[in-house]
């Protein structure tokens, strides 16, 4: 069984990236999307991206963003992948990977078997599916710090790469992975000692717990 990938996401400072790089985490996430707690703006992107080059993963997350700010961003975080965590269509997907030459994630938010079914649609359109919680209309579509129901993703045959997110933290990740056999984990509140405040021995307490499995 090969290594569960860890991806922590909504870092805003070099201290929590070096955390992050300090725990082998694989992936880290910089959120472009304005109304979060976690949001980096581009020029801080770029101080981030410059110490992290070489050393970890760098992914982009946007919701329902335009070509102008995806542009800016992949610039200043020289960014390895775009997370798409909006409402977008296959055929934007598709138009984003081809855009700008980076693997796609796309997130599909789960609350019933029928919305899991909606990750076919992206088989040919992205690169990974993030399966995360769905949240309350008028809420952030994400860093709620809520799960849904493991066994609607246990053991996914879908047609692409894929994780989990939503409500993740160190205490319940190996639970997790065991139960659904997800190959990446990803987690933003779970690792916070406030909302947007990563927490370096969370962090490493999370990638160890999700390597356990
Ligand atoms: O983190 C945010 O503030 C956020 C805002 C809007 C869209 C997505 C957001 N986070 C996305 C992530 O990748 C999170 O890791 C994922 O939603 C899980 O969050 P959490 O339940 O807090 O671990």
């Amino acid at each position: 069984m090969s290594r569960t990938a860890t991806k922590i996401c909504g870092l805003t400072t070099p201290d929590m990236l070096e955390a992050a790089i300090q725990a082998r985490a694989d992936h880290v996430g910089f959120n472009f999307f304005p109304p979060s707690p976690r949001y980096l703006a581009p020029r801080d992107a770029a101080a981030l991206a410059e110490r992290a080059e070489a050393r970890i993963s760098r992914v982009g997350l946007f919701v329902d963003a335009d070509d102008a700010a995806i542009t800016e961003a992949v610039a200043a975080g020289r960014l390895d992948a775009i997370q798409l965590h909006g409402q977008e269509t296959p055929e934007r997907a598709a138009q984003v990977r081809a855009r700008f030459g980076v693997p796609v994630w796309k997130v599909i938010s789960v609350a019933s078997a029928a919305d899991v079914a909606r990750a076919d649609a992206y088989a040919t359109a992205a690169d990974l599916i993030l399966f995360d919680a769905k949240t309350p209309k008028g809420t952030l579509p994400g860093g709620m710090g809520l799960a849904f129901d493991w066994t609607l993703v246990a053991n996914w045959k879908g047609p692409l790469a894929w994780g989990l997110a939503g409500g993740l933290n160190p205490t319940n990740v190996a639970e997790a992975v065991a139960r659904t056999g997800a190959p990446l984990v990803d987690t933003a509140s779970g690792v916070e000692s406030a909302p947007g405040v990563k927490d370096a021995d969370l962090i490493a307490a999370f990638c160890r717990a999700a390597r356990t499995v």
